[in-house]
């Protein structure tokens, strides 16, 4: 079971601290919002979480079975979305499943045939992704993430792109396949993080200089 301890976390960009001393303790079944205005700090938040980008200040510790994760190892164990990641375009739908379940394992009972009946692009699994809709790379991001085995889902603006039928696909897909897993959500639409059961605005976090413990229990 993966648990998340940050500890006195705070980013800086330049003279403008995004987030500072947050603290937070995060069980294996978390589901987190991380709410704010645009430009809070949101993604930037998510990017440090998963190691993508080094803290300013503090410190991000994984325990997994109460065994320390080295900082370089996180990817092995989480999955993330956001609008600003890119899919191999030139790949099919097909291809691009393939090669990317060849690196994360597949949650048990999935294979490539049932994940594209899923993500409802059956029609498209010789389409190059290139060619594919904006809402079309949007379902196929969000299954990656949520067929994928990691214990850790990072989602920055999950629905962005999806239609009202795709926002409703979003909510089932959470709800079927994150339930067991720690969950965070980059988002200020209170609809795609409506099974959450915490909410952390970055925004409490600017520079006050005070530490402010948020335990997620
Ligand atoms: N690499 C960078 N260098 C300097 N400043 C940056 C960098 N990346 C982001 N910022 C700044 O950090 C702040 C937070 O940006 P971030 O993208 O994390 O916000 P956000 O809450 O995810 O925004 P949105 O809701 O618009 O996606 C913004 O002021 C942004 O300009």
């Amino acid at each position: 079971m993966l648990e998340i301890k940050l500890e006195g976390a705070s980013k800086r960009y330049q003279y403008e601290w995004i987030f500072k001393n947050l603290d937070l303790q995060a069980p294996a079944q978390a589901k987190i919002a991380i709410t704010g205005s645009n430009g809070s700090g949101k993604s930037t938040f998510l990017k440090c979480l998963a190691g993508i980008i080094p803290l300013t200040e503090g410190k991000i510790q994984y325990k997994l079975s109460d065994k320390i994760i080295p900082e370089t190892d996180y990817f092995k164990h989480l999955t993330f979305s956001a609008p600003y990641m890119e899919l191999l375009e030139e790949l099919t739908l097909k291809e691009l499943l393939t090669f990317h379940f060849k690196f994360k394992n597949p949650i048990p009972g999935l294979d490539i045939n049932k994940m594209i009946q899923i993500l409802y692009l059956e029609n498209a699994k010789n389409k190059q992704i290139q060619y594919f809709s904006s809402g079309m790379k949007q379902r196929l991001k969000l299954g990656l993430c949520f067929f994928s085995d990691a214990p850790l889902v990072l989602l920055d603006e999950p629905t962005s792109n999806l239609d009202q039928k795709g926002r409703e696909w979003y909510l089932e897909l959470a709800d079927k396949y994150g339930e067991n897993r720690m969950v965070f959500i980059g988002s200020n639409d209170p609809k795609e993080y409506s099974f959450c059961d915490q909410e952390l605005s970055i925004e409490d976090f600017k520079i006050s200089g005070q530490r402010t413990t948020k335990r997620m229990m």
